[in-house]
């Protein structure tokens, strides 16, 4: 969303039978490093299924602005990388807007050349903290001017000749663990990062795939060791993005809850450090079928038959947080309507994203009748099947914070609470899933965006 934008309500309303076959846009992980490995690696890289949300697109702009040529031929981006170790000094702040993943890697990556670079971003990207980044960058030699709090706007220079670090990633973090890799990336010697939780890992992956030289050694506990050669050759590649498990959820859990539903969602990534909502609805009893399991690309994909199912309160462990980071304020709407209750623990890391996610879940859940606790890292919510009493006969809207999840998330849950259910903003759900209204009504779900929001 373009700063300043003027915020859209929506609201959602019961619906019955949700059926048909949809397929899910590109993965915004893979897409964010499709654009910057291609705008990076010599030679051509063509792109096929990118996602083209408002995140990723931020992430070409910024790739463009530091010298890669990036083009659109019918269904495909075309890039022409500028070489590793040879981005150019942009001449103006690059501009993330709403994106953690696009602003965060892209300071490892160009952090560490010797010239300046400025970020900036909209109101909830500069309340988010950036020191998790920028301390190892001033190890590695990074000179950094930040906002109080190490908050954008940041400007980066980097020394003559970065210093290669052994880092060990203090929360589970990939966004983390990607900007030191991608810092080695023009750093000379090796950089080691240890991972003592896993992470998503398509930062590994994809270099691997552009002819980085990178190793990983997991010990007996867990523990990833990550090594990169710093100022190797990186060659373009082919990419076809699977499907977004994060997008997926939203008309998953919808399937699932509301009566008759039959949905089959084509071409969605599994690879197993993304699929924990998955698992967690299927330990909740949901009748969700994995179709034509498969390798492309190197990724593990299927197809997914959802079906209207009958859900159970679990406690969902604090280890799988890595695996469904994203997914905990539609698996909170999930479990307002599960029998019994649900506990979910390790969230620490929600209250960083573009809201609050803990305290925004927390607080739309009440405003719309359910009853549920938030602790410091937890969230304990009591389930009612029926969803009596759910939603808000006054229309009150759930306050979204600039936060696309908890856009979504709450209007699934007005196509199965007795009440609408309204959101103040549905204008950032462009940031990562701009087809959703589309897909979603056309699955036949009661959704509406308001288009007179006072200015
Ligand atoms: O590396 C990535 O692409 C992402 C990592 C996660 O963030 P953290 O690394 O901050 O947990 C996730 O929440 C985000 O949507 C995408
Ligand atoms: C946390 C998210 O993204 P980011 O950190 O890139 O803003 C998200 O998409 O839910």
């Amino acid at each position: 969303m373009s700063h300043g934008a003027r915020p859209k309500p929506a609201i959602s309303r019961k619906s019955l039978n949700l059926s048909g076959t949809i397929r899910i846009p590109g993965d915004k992980s893979i897409s964010h490093r499709s654009f910057m490995f291609g705008g990076l690696a010599s030679g051509e890289t063509r792109i096929t299924g990118l996602l083209e949300g408002e995140d990723v697109i931020n992430t070409g702009k910024a790739m463009r602005a530091m010298g890669a040529r990036i083009r659109k031929e019918d269904d495909a981006w075309i890039i022409n990388g500028t070489g590793n170790g040879a981005l150019l000094a942009p001449e103006a702040p690059l501009d993330f807007g709403n994106a953690g993943t696009g602003c965060r890697l892209t300071m490892g990556l160009v952090g560490v050349y010797d010239f300046a670079s400025t970020f900036i971003g909209d109101a909830s990207l500069t309340k988010r903290p950036m020191g998790r980044v920028l301390n190892p960058l001033r190890e590695m030699g990074v000179q950094v001017t930040s906002a109080d709090g190490d908050r954008l706007p940041v400007t980066l220079n980097g020394p003559k000749t970065p210093n290669p670090i052994t880092y060990r990633v203090p929360m589970a973090s990939a966004q983390v663990k990607s900007a030191v890799l991608l810092a080695g990336l023009n750093t000379p010697g090796t950089t080691t990062v240890i991972e003592p939780v896993m992470t998503r890992d398509h930062t590994e992956k994809m270099l691997q795939g552009f002819g980085a030289s990178l190793s990983v050694d997991t010990d007996v506990d867990g523990v990833r060791t990550i090594r990169l050669e710093g100022r190797g050759k990186l060659t373009g590649q082919v990419i076809d993005v699977p499907g977004d498990p994060s997008s997926t959820a939203f008309p998953l859990v919808a399937a699932l809850l509301v009566p008759g539903s039959d949905v089959t969602i084509l071409n969605v990534l599994m690879n197993p450090t993304r699929t924990g909502l998955i698992l967690t609805l299927q330990e909740m009893g949901a009748d969700i079928e994995v179709l034509n399991a498969r390798t492309a690309g190197g990724e593990d994909v299927a197809d997914l038959r959802v079906r209207h199912s009958e859900l159970k309160g679990v406690s969902v462990p604090e280890d799988r947080a890595p695996s469904m980071i994203d997914e905990y304020p539609v698996l909170a709407v999930a479990a307002a309507f599960a029998e019994g209750q649900t506990v979910m623990h390790g969230l620490e890391e929600l209250r960083v994203k573009e809201s609050d996610r803990l305290t925004a879940v927390a607080d739309g859940l009440k405003l719309n009748g359910v009853d549920c606790d938030e602790g410091e890292a937890s969230l304990l919510v009591r389930g009612l099947p029926s969803g009596k009493g759910y939603g808000s006969a006054t229309g009150a809207a759930v306050k979204t914070h600039l936060d696309h999840r908890i856009a979504m998330s709450f209007l699934v849950m007005g196509l199965v609470s007795e009440h609408p259910v309204s959101v103040d903003d549905a204008t950032m759900i462009a940031t990562s899933f701009p087809e959703f209204m589309d897909l979603m009504t056309g699955l036949g779900a009661q959704i509406e965006i308001l288009e007179s929001a006072a200015a």
